[in-house]
């Protein structure tokens, strides 16, 4: 139900008015027939003699009657329009708003739990779903405006024959019954339907990332094509179209109901039941007028049943994202001095790997290296240490403060990681885009690691970022040693670099960083340059199973 809440807090007001003119425009709409009827009776009993006007050329009979006629189709207009303008403002600033309130809450998640829920899911509530809700919100005037003029067209024939009129309630209700059975099968298929379009997106983003793989593997091209890709949009495919199908013919029972109704009144009423000629087309005629209203009320239900169904989707997902409920506006905290784990544990919700319990430190100055082999816990053992994960239980302080909910962003803003998965952004987050002394120091950086041909750095960020791995790394390095931070990660981040700029990373910028006094956590396979670490962690199965430190610092820094 958070979302039912997030939606009516947007346009309370909006909804409210849209309704009230959505229900005038029904009531209106009403009184119409009533006239008509009025209208033909007068012209058969010749009423309106004397009554007769020429109106801009034209001879108009009734002149008062046609003048109200007119008036209320006027009104109707306007109520009409007001009604779904008022609804459409509010579906539109109710997507925009909800999608902000879904980019917050993807930034406030929990890592983990975003792991988990996966891209796909993401955008699709973001697109489909939204869209989704916003098409269904739009339908709502159509549902209630025709439901108050079949309300009140109802009331009408109980005025004219309140025999007919139970008549009418009854075979209305049992179309209304009956109607549920086809409405509950439609629903069915369009959950469905929306189940696999979270594995067609799903099946997109693989199309996308893995083109490479799949433009060279014939077998898994085609197994991928046939049993993931076709076979989601066959099933998205199969599902639209049985749950369309579905509404249209339950659309198209729902108005033959009317019809039936109207031949039975007719043919076959009549013999049973007292009732005069004026009754009979009284009635005839607003069942045929009622058949419209219907048939909009019918075309309003699919679509909200769509948005009923993506409103469930978007809840559960809502709820998913865990918020980590972390204190956001807390002051930087630099002036700590050693990071210790103590018996830090760490247990994935999804998987039965865990890491732990790890106790170890890494001080201001340090250099320490994270090694083991594949699978062995590094990199969770780093989103640990650079505060991404909570651990399941254990602690990490910052000399004597413990990281705790009310902190932890303080410290965290003092972290820079670079992870395989690093996302370069254009902007270094630090520089102000009218420093020019800053930007030239970027653009000599940039020299320095042999890019200036490729990249430039202006107030808006990287001139380009559609680079090489181990070039976009390298820029993402420059975003590191700018930012200045006191906590820095690199996951096997030498991996992607030629030879030169390898030994580079390891025997001077690393150092460097070391004699800027930062402490540096390295996740590393490249042996070669283990001698350049204070301290050398060894992990296996989850576990740190060797600390090992080193007692030269006699590197220099470049
Ligand atoms: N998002 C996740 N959800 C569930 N389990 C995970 C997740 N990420 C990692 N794991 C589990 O944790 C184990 C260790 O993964 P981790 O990435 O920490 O290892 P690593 O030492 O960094 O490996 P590599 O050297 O290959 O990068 C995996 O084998 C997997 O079982």
């Amino acid at each position: 139900m958070r979302v039912i809440k997030e939606i009516t807090k947007y346009a309370p007001n909006s909804i409210f008015v849209s309704l009230v003119f959505g229900g005038l425009a029904g009531v209106v709409y009403t009184g119409l027939i009533p006239i008509l009827l009025i209208g033909i009776e007068d012209l058969v009993n010749a009423n309106q003699s004397g009554n007769t006007a020429v109106v801009l050329g034209i001879q108009v009979s009734n002149v008062a009657l046609a003048g109200l006629f007119l008036a209320l189709c006027f009104a109707i207009l306007i109520f009409r329009v007001l009604s779904q303008t008022i609804l459409l403002k509010a579906s539109f600033l109710f997507a925009t708003s909800f999608r902000k309130k879904l980019y917050e809450k993807v930034l406030a998640s929990k890592l983990d739990k975003l792991e988990d829920t996966g891209s796909a899911r993401l955008i699709n509530a973001l697109t489909t779903d939204i869209n989704n809700i916003v098409a269904g919100g739009q339908s709502a005037p159509v549902l209630f405006i025709n439901l108050i003029t079949i309300f009140g067209m109802l009331m009408y024939v109980w005025v004219v024959n309140s025999a007919v009129f139970y008549f009418l309630i009854i075979a209305l209700l049992i179309g209304v019954v009956t109607y549920q059975i086809p409405l509950i099968l439609a629903g069915n298929y369009f959950t469905r339907s929306r189940e696999w379009r979270d594995k067609l997106q799903a099946s997109f983003e693989a199309l996308s990332y893995g083109t490479k793989e799949l433009k060279v593997n014939k077998t898994l091209r085609q197994d991928f094509f046939q049993s993931e890709l076709l076979k989601a949009e066959e099933k998205v495919k199969d599902y639209s179209t049985k749950s369309n199908i579905v509404y249209s013919i339950t659309g198209n029972y729902g108005e033959m109901i009317c019809f039936l109704v109207i031949g039975t009144v007719v043919f076959a009423y009549s013999n049973y039941q007292q009732i005069s000629n004026s009754q009979l087309i009284s009635v005839v005629m607003i069942m045929l007028y009622l058949t419209g209203p219907i048939a909009a009320l019918l075309s309003a239900i699919p679509s909200i049943m769509q948005a009923a169904i993506s409103y469930r989707k978007l809840d559960i997902l809502y709820d998913e994202l865990q918020s980590e409920g972390f204190a956001v506006d807390v002051k930087k905290q630099t002036s700590w001095q050693t990071l210790q784990l103590r018996d830090v544990v760490y247990q994935y919700e999804k998987s039965p790997f865990f890491v732990g319990p790890v106790n170890l430190s890494i001080s201001k100055g340090e250099l320490v290296f994270l090694v083991g082999g594949n699978g062995s816990g590094k990199s969770t053992l780093s989103k640990l240490t650079s505060l991404f994960y909570k651990p399941t239980s254990g602690a990490l302080y910052f000399d004597d403060v413990q990281v705790e909910d009310a902190n932890v962003n303080g410290f965290r803003q003092g972290i820079f990681t670079i992870f395989t998965d690093y996302y370069l952004f254009k902007k270094i987050g630090s520089i102000d885009e009218n420093d020019h002394q800053e930007i030239n120091e970027v653009n000599r950086l940039i020299a320095d690691f042999e890019l200036a041909h490729k990249v430039e750095y202006t107030g808006s960020g990287f001139s380009q970022t559609s680079l090489s791995d181990g070039q976009r790394k390298r820029l993402a390095l420059i975003s590191a040693i700018y930012e200045d931070k006191e906590l820095y990660l690199f996951d096997e981040w030498a991996a992607d670099q030629d030879p030169e700029f390898r030994e580079r990373f390891y025997r001077h910028i690393l150092p460097m960083l070391r004699a800027k006094n930062k402490a540096v956590l390295v996740v590393s396979h490249d042996d070669r340059f283990f001698d350049v670490a204070d301290k050398l962690i060894f992990m296996e199965t989850g576990q740190v199973i060797e600390q090992r430190e080193h007692q030269h610092r006699n590197l220099n820094a470049s």
